[in-house]
């Protein structure tokens, strides 16, 4: 018996799928009749899809409104850069088993500093 592993990531970084998939482009999901089918598969798809994916969606959009709403945010550590093969981890974090072959796809780190704004509670 074998166990097939799917990585998500792979499927959202593929070139045959996306135009520049290592850049940060929502604008590509407009038109979902130009992807083929499971382009998007943070939630799985099919019979397995994650039952959970709709309440999923909604609390990512309530914490993001949080967090803009009641932090200001700074960039800062614009020097630090994280490297995909295939799940990121930061360039300068600690060094980590790798048995890939591939060529990672080193991209730029938003590490950003966030300070509450006023004395505003929930
Ligand atoms: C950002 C949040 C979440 C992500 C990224 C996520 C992602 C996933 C993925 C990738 C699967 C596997 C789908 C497959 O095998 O094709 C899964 C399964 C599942 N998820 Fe989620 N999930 C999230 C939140 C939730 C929440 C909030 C719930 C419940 C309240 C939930 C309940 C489940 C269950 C029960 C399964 C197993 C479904 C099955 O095997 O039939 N998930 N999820």
């Amino acid at each position: 018996m074998a166990n097939i592993f799917w990585v998500t990531a792979k499927t959202h970084t593929d070139s045959s799928i996306f135009q520049e998939p290592e850049k940060f482009n929502p604008a590509r999901f407009e038109n979902p009749g130009s992807l083929p089918p499971y382009n998007f598969v943070p939630f799985g798809g099919g019979a397995r899809i994650c039952p959970g994916y709709e309440l999923a969606k909604i609390e990512t959009l309530v914490t993001i409104h949080y967090l803009v709403t009641h932090f200001t945010w700074k960039l800062c550590c614009t020097d630090d850069f994280f490297s995909r093969d295939p799940m990121p981890a930061p360039t300068q974090g600690p060094s980590r088993s790798n048995n890939s072959q591939e060529t990672s796809l080193i991209q730029q780190i938003l590490i950003l500093h966030a300070s509450p704004r006023g004395s505003r509670v929930l």
